[in-house]
């Protein structure tokens, strides 16, 4: 790790700690109004504490399996270039290869009005695996803004020769009180994808409540949303940028039930509500050009 940045970090009031998680570092910010971790591992967010509120991400006891694609179920995990089971190979993992590999601090500072933010890289030259895995040459950077909420914006930069073509997730397990008592408010007649339903397309009618065996994938859909949760008497407003879906996501008590990689009981804890572009909007990056997905996310009270 390079001293310099170290340094910067230290001077912001942040540390890096190595990390259990794959042997990884964890970068620590401790702020007077907030405490976040970012694992580079995956390059991930993992959670974002507002002083005196609990986390706006979720933390399951359970790290996922410690193999080279165990799948983690909390934070942000990144999902790209691919979204869902990659189309023609079934032993590559589902949802890319983002979030299996380590990534790199690159920069360490302060927005003008004294956000904090941390630079991170993937390159597709990083790892021998990355370029069998994915046949072009790409560089990924997330710049976390983390001040009244965070924010993160994810870039990918076609540096090959061909169009490079991306589906895509920015898969945010949010952290509520209870997925029963929690809805999302925004997407009123936006069209769906029901993957627990056979694939069959819906319409949304109102809000999405209760948030339970959940598995859709909104098209077309608006770039502002509301997860309204009222067991934590609070609202997450989430505003977006370049991403043209929205994929909704909580397996219910039966999936979870099946599942090694997540407790039993985290299913309602969190909802996942996913910056993404996939199925119909999934869309290809020209040679020399690259497209940004951001997510920002405040959170505000509300009366339970
Ligand atoms: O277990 P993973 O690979 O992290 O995926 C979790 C879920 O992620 C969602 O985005 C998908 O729509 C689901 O189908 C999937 O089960």
């Amino acid at each position: 790790m390079n001293a310099q940045l170290i340094q910067e970090l230290e001077a912001l009031g942040g540390e890096i700690l190595p990390s259990s998680l794959r042997d990884c570092d964890e970068i620590i910010i401790d702020q007077p109004s907030y405490k976040a971790r970012i694992a580079l591992w995956g390059g991930h967010l993992v959670s974002f504490v507002p002083s005196g509120q609990a986390d706006l991400l979720f933390q399951s006891a359970n790290e996922g399996a410690q193999t080279r694609f165990g799948r983690r179920h909390f934070g942000v995990p990144v999902c790209w270039p691919w979204f869902g089971a990659h189309r023609d190979d079934e032993h590559f993992p589902a949802h890319g290869l983002a979030r299996y590999f380590r990534w790199d601090l690159v920069e360490v500072g302060r927005f003008k009005n004294g956000d904090v933010k941390i630079v991170i890289r993937l390159a597709s030259e990083d790892h021998p695996l990355i370029e069998e895995m994915w046949p072009y040459a790409f560089e990924l950077r997330q710049v976390f803004r983390l001040g009244d909420g965070f924010s993160i914006n994810f870039s990918a930069a076609n540096l090959s020769e061909e169009s490079m073509p991306i589906s895509e997730a920015m898969h945010t397990y949010f952290h509520v009180g209870s997925n029963q008592a929690s809805s999302v408010v925004g997407l009123d007649g936006i069209r769906y994808v029901d993957k627990f339903n056979e694939g069959k397309e819906f319409t949304q009618e109102g809000s999405v409540a209760p948030c339970e065996e959940l598995d859709r994938v909104y098209l077309d859909a608006p770039n502002q949303l509301e997860l309204v949760d009222s067991a934590f008497s609070r609202k997450l407003v989430i505003e977006t940028e370049g991403s043209c879906s929205t994929v909704l996501w909580n397996p219910g008590a039966a999936l979870a039930a099946l599942r090694t990689d997540m407790e039993d009981d985290d299913y309602q804890h969190f909802v996942c509500v996913e910056t993404a572009n996939a199925l119909g909007n999934s869309y290809k990056i020209k040679p020399g050009e690259m497209h940004q997905l951001r997510v920002s996310v405040k959170v505000e009270a509300i009366e339970s």
